[in-house]
């Protein structure tokens, strides 16, 4: 059984646990520190031991958020259950002794399977730290993805050809970890000696750190150099680290010299990056940049059957599409609301029904109706005319984009408590002049256009489920 499938209550636990944190804490700061990690509960609930992938995360963690965790799990299971910190062993726990919860995050499997990092494994066979569940077939198409998965397929079966380097960008949640790991899934099952590493960003960074400390650059260059796939994850979090970006520099173009392919993720597209040097940009940007959307609503529908029958569960169409028009963000949000619909049918006894969803998804909801936010908004606006979100905040002056930009201002007036300076700054730290010429012009207009009336009505209808 692998550890994603095992369930029960105490599963259950971490994850709504989880779903508090979520709430809580800021994205980047969830994203970073919260949701790669590893968390076993005891059957007995005697304690629970998070697994953290090294010593600075887990000082990091011990102090930043275990006692929030701790006085989470006693509110939620009426008892208190110590909380142990601890490295992910480099094997995977007994899972019959266990209940594990893990994310079905390639980062956080790859700590749990981890041998360490590329220098640490020398001498041992190669560890490419790639997620055997992360590929083609279990990575559902629609328009949000197509061409990103075009190139994904194209690059895993013609390496070192064209789209190289292949840079995926999109929000979170949406899926560019998981193409990633499906190009080297391919690859390695086309060709199993081929030399893929997958990394996060972050783990780069730390090996760079502890070649420079250790004075093992010579064994890094050495792995990272042979590699004949490099797939690095979340590149944003490059910024300002001079020494790695120059270090991934020079593996960067060492790779592209003996035509090797480089793969990588970023929150946003190259020339948005904020503190990455010109030149690493520029490399990033020439070969193809593909950016992956929020996934459509029938791709919803078809992610959510897809997930709850890969855990044996059936979930009535109706109910997937009650679901999907309700989460609408990311995958990975889908993802939780479909556990939560799980956990509580599973609680409560009851079969899933549009009825018990709702129950289920309470909180989520009542808090998407109250709340409209202007990232919704122009998240929205941007998929319905499909742009992209980041030309919401961009100086792009073309008709095409500025339109957009001016009706989802005029939303964020509209569905929002924000004041026009407050809009101006979301979009890209606009003047709040130019908000409320946006604001008067769509009125206006709305008056006039009934094609413009009819779009601005179903945004809105949209916007407020
Ligand atoms: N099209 C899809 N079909 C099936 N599952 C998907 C799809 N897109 C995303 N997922 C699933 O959603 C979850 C989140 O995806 P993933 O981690 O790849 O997102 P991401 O874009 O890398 O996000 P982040 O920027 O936060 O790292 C994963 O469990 C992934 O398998």
């Amino acid at each position: 059984m692998s550890a994603a499938s095992v369930s029960g209550q105490n599963d259950d636990l971490w994850q709504i646990c989880v779903d508090h944190l979520a709430q809580e804490l800021p994205e980047q700061q969830f994203n970073t520190w919260i949701r790669p990690l590893v968390v076993i509960v005891a059957p007995d609930l005697s304690k629970a031991t998070v697994q953290v992938g090294n010593r600075f995360k887990l000082d990091w963690v011990r102090a930043q958020y275990a006692a929030r965790i701790a006085a989470l799990f006693e509110q939620l299971s009426g008892q208190r259950i110590p909380i142990e910190l601890a490295l992910a062993p480099r094997e995977a726990p007994v899972k019959s002794e266990l209940v594990v919860r893990k994310f079905e995050r390639a980062a956080g499997v790859a700590e749990l399977a981890s041998v360490g990092t590329p220098e640490e494994a020398a001498g041992s066979a190669f560890k490419n730290r790639l997620n055997s569940a992360l590929t083609f077939d279990t990575l559902i198409e629609g328009t949000a993805n197509r061409m990103g998965r075009a190139a994904a397929l194209h690059v895993a079966s013609s390496l070192g050809q064209l789209y190289n380097p292949l840079f995926i960008y999109g929000g979170v949640g949406l899926g560019k970890t998981h193409l990633m790991h499906a190009i080297g899934n391919k690859l390695m099952a086309d060709n199993p000696a081929a030399k893929v590493l997958y990394i996060h960003a972050e783990q780069f960074v730390s090996d760079v750190v502890k070649a420079y400390q250790r004075k093992t650059f010579d064994d890094f260059k050495e792995r990272y150099h042979s590699l004949d796939l490099l797939l690095i994850d979340d590149v944003q979090f490059l910024a300002n680290k001079d020494r790695t970006q120059e270090e991934f520099f020079n593996a960067f173009e060492a790779l592209l010299t003996k035509k090797s392919h480089i793969v990588m993720t970023s929150d946003t597209y190259p020339k948005g990056l904020a503190d990455i040097h010109e030149r690493l940009v520029s490399r990033f940007d020439s070969g193809l940049t593909v950016a992956i959307e929020p996934p459509e609503l029938e791709m919803r529908v078809a992610i959510l059957i897809r997930k709850a029958d890969a855990d044996g569960a059936v979930l009535p169409e109706e109910v997937a599409f009650f679901v999907a028009k309700n989460v609408r963000s990311n995958v990975r949000e889908l993802e939780g609301a479909l556990r939560k619909i799980q956990a509580y049918s599973r609680f409560s006894h009851k079969e899933i029904s549009i009825q018990l969803a709702r129950e289920a998804l309470r909180d989520l909801l009542s808090i998407q109706n109250r709340q409209i936010s202007v990232e919704n908004i122009q998240k929205t606006v941007a998929n319905y005319y499909k742009i992209k979100v980041a030309d919401m905040y961009s100086k792009k002056r073309p008709a095409n984009i500025a339109r957009p930009r001016q009706i989802a201002m005029y939303l964020a007036k509209e569905l929002t408590q924000k004041s026009l300076p407050e809009i101006g700054e979301l979009f890209g730290g606009r003047d709040h002049t130019t908000v409320l010429h946006a604001v008067r012009k769509m009125a206006a207009e709305r008056q006039l256009m009934t094609e413009l009336n009819q779009q601005l009505h179903v945004l809105e209808q949209t916007l407020k489920g």
